[in-house]
């Protein structure tokens, strides 16, 4: 993709997503007409990179710009207590908007401030990690996390825009480039094929943040994002046996326990890829999936330098954790798995020998036969 990109999410509250390179000078058109203050809420360790998008917003909009904490810290309920008292000093009215400049975890949390100040104010988001770009930007889910677990304070609110700028992946650290495709495979496993195919036959050129095949991988990830969300923006159900927005979750039961079980120390794109290995493993325990289809899983996180095993944490504290998911109704634990690439459905209630023996095999005490 040599040129700029633009893909629509339609719905109530439609908006752009726009994919390129150095693309600051786009950001007032998709923060509309009207606005007059910007919160600029950016992960102050970013404060170089954020220099071109500041210049373009200053000139036009009363800016207050907030640094806040890098990555999972920023997801913390005194940091968005903070914003609130900030913008309350700077008299912010319903008129006014927010940029998110960051990762996941600022988006996520500027996403928060802006669903929750006045009830709801403009967002417009400027991703600059590829699991921001693919996933966390996109969609209107927002939220930060408590002692209990994951996310689990939050709204949904959708951006006025998105600005993808695929420059900004020339300085992301080369493991937080190789987390994002956590998300990018998912979206392979539960929807496109394609993505699978383009990152088994060349990790190295997928991965490569100049090269022709990650914007490709970008482009078709976001597209997964948007097709699920405009059908199902609130996760209330999907249609025909689809399991709707909860489709995107994928793995994630697992991957939210591994990472409270880790302190939020652990990458979430990493623990994604785990627990998409995780519920491969129970797909196929419970007859859903091949011997095949579980082992590509491991293979194609595995290609790109995923982890694909976890064992740190005991199942009966992993099993704990995943009570707490949204997706628990009761004490009934549901899980998304697929029974074909593309064909994802809800798992409901799997008995505890199957979650032990999946666990077992994710922790390496059992081969995929155990
Ligand atoms: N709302 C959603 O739909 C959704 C979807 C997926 C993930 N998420 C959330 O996203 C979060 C993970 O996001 P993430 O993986 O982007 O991590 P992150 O936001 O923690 O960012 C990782 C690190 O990279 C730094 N960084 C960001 N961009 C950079 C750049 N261009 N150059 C150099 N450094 C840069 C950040 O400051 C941070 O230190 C998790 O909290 C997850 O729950 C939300
Ligand atoms: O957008 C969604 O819906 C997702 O589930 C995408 C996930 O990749 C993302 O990590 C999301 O934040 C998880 O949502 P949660 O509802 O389980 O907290
Ligand atoms: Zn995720």
């Amino acid at each position: 993709m040599s040129t700029e990109t633009t893909l629509h999410v339609g719905g109530a509250s439609p908006y752009d997503v726009v994919i390129g390179r150095g693309l600051a000078d786009r950001l007032p058109a998709l923060l509309g007409e009207g606005v007059q203050r910007v919160a600029f809420l950016y992960a102050a360790e970013l404060e170089q990179l954020a220099e071109p998008v500041l210049e373009v917003l200053r000139p036009l909009y009363d800016v207050l710009a907030l640094g806040l904490p890098s990555g999972e810290q920023t997801k913390d309920a005194d940091v968005i207590f903070q914003c609130w008292e900030a913008l309350g000093e700077a008299g912010f009215t319903r008129s006014d908007a927010v940029v998110t400049f960051g990762g996941g975890a600022t988006t996520d949390a500027g996403g928060f401030v802006a669903a929750s100040w006045l009830r709801g104010v403009k967002v417009v988001h400027v991703p600059t990690t590829l699991l921001a770009m693919v996933d966390a930007a996109v969609g209107g889910k927002t939220g930060i996390n408590t002692a209990a677990g994951k996310n689990l304070v939050g709204a949904f609110h959708e951006p006025s825009g998105v600005l993808v700028d695929l420059d900004t992946l020339l300085t992301l650290p080369r493991a937080e480039l190789v987390a994002g495709f956590g998300e990018v495979i998912k979206c392979g496993f539960i929807a496109d094929p394609e993505i699978l195919a383009l990152v088994e036959a060349d990790p190295a050129a997928a991965t490569d943040p100049a090269g022709n095949v990650l914007p490709e991988l970008v482009q078709r990830a976001i597209q997964v994002k948007i097709d699920v969300v405009v059908d199902d923006l609130k996760e209330t159900g999907g249609r025909d046996g689809h399991p709707g927005r909860e489709a995107l979750n994928y793995g994630h039961t697992m991957a939210h326990a591994i990472e409270r079980a880790e302190g939020y120390t652990m990458r979430h794109g990493e623990a994604v890829a785990i627990g998409c290995v995780y519920i491969a493993e129970l797909a196929r325990l419970t007859g859903h999936i091949s011997d095949e289809l579980a082992a590509r899983h491991a293979a194609t996180f595995g290609a790109v330098g995923l982890p694909t095993a976890y064992d740190r944490a005991s199942f009966d504290d992993l099993l704990a954790a995943m009570r707490v998911d949204k997706k628990s109704r009761g004490n009934t634990l549901r899980f998304v798995v697929l029974d074909d690439i593309g064909k994802p459905v809800v798992l409901s209630g799997p008995s505890e020998e199957h979650l032990r023996a999946a666990y077992d095999v994710m922790a390496g005490v059992a081969g995929q036969d155990g």
